[in-house]
């Protein structure tokens, strides 16, 4: 049977979580469609702001890798916006002029930041703070220029502001209220927060209502309406978002402040769901995710016609994320007449709290300076407990452990409370899953319950419970380096246990050891597959499908979906004929890019995918593995042969080192370089493996890396012959494929294992034989990678053949 065609229009937190839940109850259920505005596969916008204050690197706060998106079969269109629904006809059309059909159409487009409206506007250095684009342009602007104007005192305000500080930037915070937060702390809470914020070296402007943003082409200042004036290089507006529902309002859907849905997030035309912050519920558009991650459960049950409870709104909990603050809100934070407040306002100290109780039953939390009892405090709210039996301190702390260690504190929870706000995880829910599924570290339990993947706040909390709950065995398996969320097992558990099990397939680990996540992910296979090849040497079958995307098409995948074909060039050394060749293949393929790329190579750039094979063909020239996690290129100067300085015949050893060891799996990608003399022009010094030729010998560099970690090699050894060169970087090579973890260049691990460590290994005779022995036994294992795709029609029909989407970048 057909599968129905699900199509989501937004590719941010809240829809992406709707997709997942409904993977988890029917994988098999839709064809599944993803649009997103953003080219980026989906990511934790909550932590933009650790990003902004240099906490986190954006490739870190990725949620689902493009290898997800490709394992689970959705088709994603990033960078591609919808711009019309026609729902008489069940079609989306992209603005690059895309039409899709479908059964079900899920809107989450979220919402953007709200500009308020004042003249100049519009000039450059005027931001807002909502996706990687405006954390990437406040970074590079505080680069550049000094003054930072903050407009807006709430939570996105300040996370900024503290953001800009930690970028060297003197940063002023303009609020048009009388206190920070107002939201969501009362007059008590937000003066010590502003004392807090006021010592860290932020500067305030209160009561100020922005009139007008000065400058010619870009900002120099702020005019506000009493006439006053302050000089800024940069305005970031953090003064409340706004739905994006024009997309819907256009197309007939029922829009009031967010599009309306009903208890089931239904809209008000059939087949069209909307959830997330683009989304109205009750009268309600909420900012945080811990609601729109509910929302997205229910509708995925809906969608998937297994039972759905209705969606009957939430109550939010917030804290800030800045350093040295630590503050809670929920619920109704002022009193009126029928309410009553306990209060502790302890000065000395610093710490607040503040419960509101209306009909007995706990209304509103203020927590600043000890939030210890939040979840438990959020939980009697949510659940609307009586505390008419408690005493005033019973209720303002847990009972045991008045104070005690964070574990006694985890320990007095009870199961059903509440340990992850963001994701509505219980207490009980990661106990047994730590139990059952053998969790041993805070991210397995992300993996398996959800908890902690979004603002992180509870992760030491979570951190807590484990300890609590594994007691010993915490302390040895918090020390250990998971190799990723699918398992507890660290690199050299996972090597040992396939030499003492004898295991020989990825599949094969992941069941023996008990993945946690059948599949594994694209952390884990990449890195079983290598240290699969590693051991079983010349019988290892290798697993394609799980080598990362450019290891898996031979060729580089780029930005815009297309790839790249860079052919094998021995030594950077070529011939009138193969050029000729490359010639006709960029004109007979229309390529529209041929670049010499800077390992002495040429690339052709901009070539389809199912035009690959034939190309390779037409060239008859092997894979230059531009792409690979093994030996890229041997840059060679020209040698004593043609230059007067020349001692060495360089172009002749890189040739012979890149036909020894093309091809041959590496943990990382290996560069190495061959001058003639020390002149180095081949820049011999920054490779992973460098070789310069001296008066009657060769000096030989290692853990070189001229990237983002730049590194000078360190001398390993001097050698009289080329034969020695060869033996000796055989051992290296494989010493390095034997102890490295996969993806750590030789650059690190050198630093790791330390280089006198690594001399002393290769010092032993008979320690180099064994190695460059394994070695050679690997390397027989390998085939020409383009040769098997144009003679296998298989190989062609599987990763070459056209498919719908493949316009949209799959990268890894
Ligand atoms: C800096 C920052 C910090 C935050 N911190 C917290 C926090 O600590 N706790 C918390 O709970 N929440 C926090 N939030 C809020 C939280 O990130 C949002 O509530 C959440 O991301 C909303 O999810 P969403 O899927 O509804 O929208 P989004 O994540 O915004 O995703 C919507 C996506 O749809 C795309 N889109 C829009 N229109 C179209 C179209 N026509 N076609 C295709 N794609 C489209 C957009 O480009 C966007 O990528 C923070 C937000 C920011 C910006
Ligand atoms: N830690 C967190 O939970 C967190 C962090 C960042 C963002 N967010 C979410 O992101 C969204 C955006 O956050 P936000 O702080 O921009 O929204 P917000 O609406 O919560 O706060 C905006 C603040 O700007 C002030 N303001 C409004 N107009 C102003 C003006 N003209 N001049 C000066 N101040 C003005 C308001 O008084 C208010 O305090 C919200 O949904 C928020 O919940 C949450
Ligand atoms: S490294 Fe020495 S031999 Fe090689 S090209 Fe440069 S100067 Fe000539
Ligand atoms: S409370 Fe935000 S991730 Fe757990």
């Amino acid at each position: 049977m057909e599968k129905r065609q699900l199509v989501m229009i937004g590719n941010g937190m809240a829809g992406v979580r709707t997709i997942e839940e409904i993977l988890k109850i029917n994988p098999d259920a839709f064809q599944i469609t993803i649009f997103g505005d953003e080219p980026h596969p989906n990511y934790n916008r909550i932590q933009l702001s650790t990003v902004l204050q240099g906490d986190t690197k954006v490739d870190d706060i990725i949620m689902n890798s493009w290898e997800w998106y490709r394992e689970n079969n959705i088709e994603l269109f990033a960078g591609e916006a919808i711009v019309k629904i026609d729902s008489a006809s069940k079609v989306v059309l992209s603005n690059k002029g895309r039409e899709v059909r479908y059964d079900e159409l899920i809107i989450a487009t979220g919402s953007s930041s709200f500009i308020l409206p004042v003249p100049g506007a519009d000039k450059k250095g005027v931001t807002g703070f909502r996706d990687i684009k405006d954390c990437d342009d406040m970074i590079e602007t505080a680069r550049l220029y000094k003054k930072a104007a903050v407009i807006g005192g709430g939570l996105l305000g300040l996370e900024a502001a503290r953001g800009l500080l930690n970028l060297g930037m003197e940063v002023e915070v303009i609020h048009l209220m009388p206190h920070l937060m107002e939201r969501q702390l009362d007059a008590a809470a937000s003066k010590m927060l502003k004392r807090e914020l006021e010592s860290q070296g932020m500067k305030f402007l209160m009561e100020k209502q922005s009139a007008e943003i000065l400058g010619e082409e870009r900002v120099t200042g702020l005019r506000f309406t009493d006439g006053t004036e302050i000089q800024t290089d940069l305005v970031v507006m953090a003064v409340g978002i706004r739905p994006n529902t024009g997309l819907a309002k256009e197309s007939g859907i029922y829009v009031n402040r967010g599009i309306v849905v009903d208890d089931f997030m239904h809209t008000s035309v059939p087949h069209v769901y909307a959830v997330g912050e683009c989304a109205e519920h009750r009268e309600i558009v909420y900012g945080l995710v811990a609601p729109l991650y509910e929302q997205g459960k229910v509708l995925a049950a809906s969608l998937c016609g297994s039972e759905a409870k209705p969606y009957e709104g939430s109550i939010v909990g917030t804290g800030l994320k800045v350093s040295g603050v630590d503050l809670f809100s929920a619920g109704e934070i002022d009193e009126d007449n029928e309410t009553k407040a306990i209060t502790v306002h302890n000065e000395f100290d610093g710490v607040y709290k503040k419960i509101v109780i209306r009909d007995n039953r706990v209304a509103g939390i203020v927590l600043y300076g000890d939030t210890k009892d939040s979840s438990r405090l959020f939980r009697m709210l949510l659940k609307k407990e009586d505390v008419s039996g408690m005493t005033s301190v019973s209720i303002l702390e847990s009972g045991c452990c008045g104070g005690g260690a964070s574990e006694s504190n985890a320990a007095a929870m009870d199961d059903e409370e509440i340990v992850c706000g963001c994701n509505g995880v219980t207490k009980g829910t990661i106990v047994e899953a730590i139990r059952t599924k053998e969790l041993t570290t805070v991210d397995e339990v992300g993996g398996c319950t959800n908890a902690g993947r979004s603002c992180g706040r509870c992760k030491s909390l979570i951190s807590d419970i484990l300890a609590h709950t594994l007691g010993d065995k915490y302390d040895t398996a918090a020390k250990k380096d998971a190799l990723c969320g699918c398992t507890g097992y660290s690199r050299d558990e996972v090597v040992a246990e396939i030499k003492e099990k004898g295991l020989t397939s990825v599949r094969e680990v992941m069941n023996v050891l008990g993945w946690k996540q059948e599949e594994g992910c694209s952390k884990c296979r990449p890195a079983l597959n290598y240290y699969l090849g590693m051991i079983l040497q010349e019988q290892y079958i290798d697993d394609r499908d799980s080598r990362l995307v450019n290891e898996k098409m031979h060729a580089n995948i780029q930005k815009d979906g297309k790839y790249s074909v860079v052919p094998r060039m021995y030594g950077g050394v070529t011939t009138a004929e193969d050029l000729k060749k490359i010639a006709e293949v960029a004109e007979k393929y229309n390529v529209p890019l041929v670049k010499l790329t800077g390992g002495q190579r040429i690339g052709l750039f901009g070539v389809n995918k199912e035009d690959l094979p034939a190309m390779w063909e037409d060239l008859g020239m092997p894979s230059g593995y531009a792409y690979g996690k093994t030996l890229r290129t041997v840059k060679t100067c020209v040698g004593a042969k043609h230059c007067r300085f020349g001692t060495q015949d360089s172009m002749g050893l890189g040739i012979e080192l890149e036909k020894k060891f093309e091809r041959l799996d590496t943990p990382h990608k290996v560069k190495m370089g061959v001058s003639a003399c020390p002149r180095n022009c081949a820049e011999a010094g920054i490779k992973d493996f460098g070789i310069v030729g001296i008066d009657g010998g060769w000096e030989i560099y290692v853990g070189g890396n001229g990237g983002t970690d730049l590194r000078a090699g360190d001398l390993l050894q001097t050698v009289k012959t080329k034969e020695e060169v060869i033996k000796l970087i055989g051992a290296f090579m494989q010493y390095y494929r034997e102890t490295a973890h996969y993806l750590e260049r030789t650059s690190k691990w050198i630093e790791r294992v330390g280089l006198d460590h690594v001399k002393e290994v290769l010092a032993d005779e008979s320690t180099r034989k064994a190695l460059n022995e394994r070695l050679d036994k690997t390397l027989e294992r390998y085939i020409e990678p383009w040769n098997e795709a144009i003679e296998k029609k298989e190989v062609q029909n599987k990763y070459y053949q056209k498919q719908k989407g493949t316009e949209a970048p799959v990268l890894v």
